[in-house]
């Protein structure tokens, strides 16, 4: 079939988002990932599907694959890019939306600057909802946060990373570095994402406090590799930072691609994710 898809990003972290409304949408994994692969589709970090909701109250139904093939829960970056694309398609003439998705329900909005604030819901902190297999660890209390030991291998040496686990309907682990420039994602990351104890893998985020307001955030995304932001890892990070006592909400986050700012009022409360949504250009692909 010729698949009409619009190519977009939120801080870098790009998309390729299509209308499962107006087309006919049945692909394999292996077509999902055709399509996020950058030599032979068309490239991008995560694929959004647009579909009509399965539950009464919604008004769209999102889903998100990964790079790699796989379909996942939850895309904070993505779910920007979602508002802005059904309102620029005419899908909707409502500018606020709630979208059902694998994790639960989350509430974007369009303002009139073009800035786009998405209520994520609030965090799961229990670790074997993130899910995260802590038996027999030995967790180490800051403030009102859990940090998790977790032993890494490299290279026949083992080394202990202290983490916070937290699902934003996706899991993350977070760790706190001095400086994201010289953090070993690339070495680790890949470590952290197929650590044993995270039995759905996870996203590992590398998290430098430059003040109780402003991190810098590097994101090791699960089924991906790097990005240049990740949403949920933003609000992950955030989430952790302000239990350990480091953060005070609003706290802005500079990622490689761009900036977002998250908001939380604490446990139970919901994280507020705003930041930027661009469409790059419109296509066609048989695939
Ligand atoms: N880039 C995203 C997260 C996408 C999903 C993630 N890779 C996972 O597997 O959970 C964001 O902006 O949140």
């Amino acid at each position: 079939m010729k698949l009409k898809f619009t190519k977009m990003h939120g801080a870098g972290n790009d998309f390729v988002v299509i209308d499962g409304i107006n087309q006919h949408i049945d692909f394999s994994p292996a077509q999902w990932k055709l399509l996020g692969d950058r030599r032979f589709g068309v490239g991008a970090d995560q694929i959004l599907l647009v579909e009509k909701p399965t539950q009464p109250g919604c008004d769209f139904r999102y889903r998100i694959f990964n790079a790699d093939g796989g379909e996942v829960e939850q895309c904070g970056n993505g779910s920007r890019a979602f508002v802005k694309f059904v309102s620029e398609k005419g899908l909707t003439a409502q500018r606020s939306i709630t979208v059902e998705t694998k994790a639960g329900v989350i509430a974007p909005r369009l303002e009139l600057d073009g800035s786009i604030t998405v209520d994520m819901g609030a965090p799961v902190l229990e670790p074997q909802r993130v899910p995260f297999d802590a038996d027999g660890l030995h967790g180490e209390r800051q403030a009102d946060d859990m940090l998790w030991p977790l032993v890494l291998e490299l290279g026949g040496a083992r080394e202990s990373v202290l983490m916070s686990v937290v699902s934003m309907g996706n899991p993350h682990a977070v760790q706190v570095v001095d400086d994201v420039d010289t953090a070993p994602v690339e070495l680790t990351g890949p470590l952290i994402e197929h650590h044993p104890r995270f039995p759905n893998r996870v996203n590992a985020g590398f998290m430098q406090i430059v003040d109780r307001g402003h991190i810098r955030l590097r994101v090791f995304e699960r089924g991906v590799g790097e990005t240049l932001a990740c949403g949920t890892g933003s609000c992950a990070a955030v989430v952790a930072g302000i239990r350990r006592g480091l953060l005070d909400s609003p706290v802005r986050v500079d990622a490689r691609g761009g900036q977002l700012s998250i908001s939380w009022a604490g446990v139970g409360q919901p994280v507020l994710l705003t930041g930027p949504a661009v469409t790059v250009f419109e296509g066609e692909i048989e695939i």
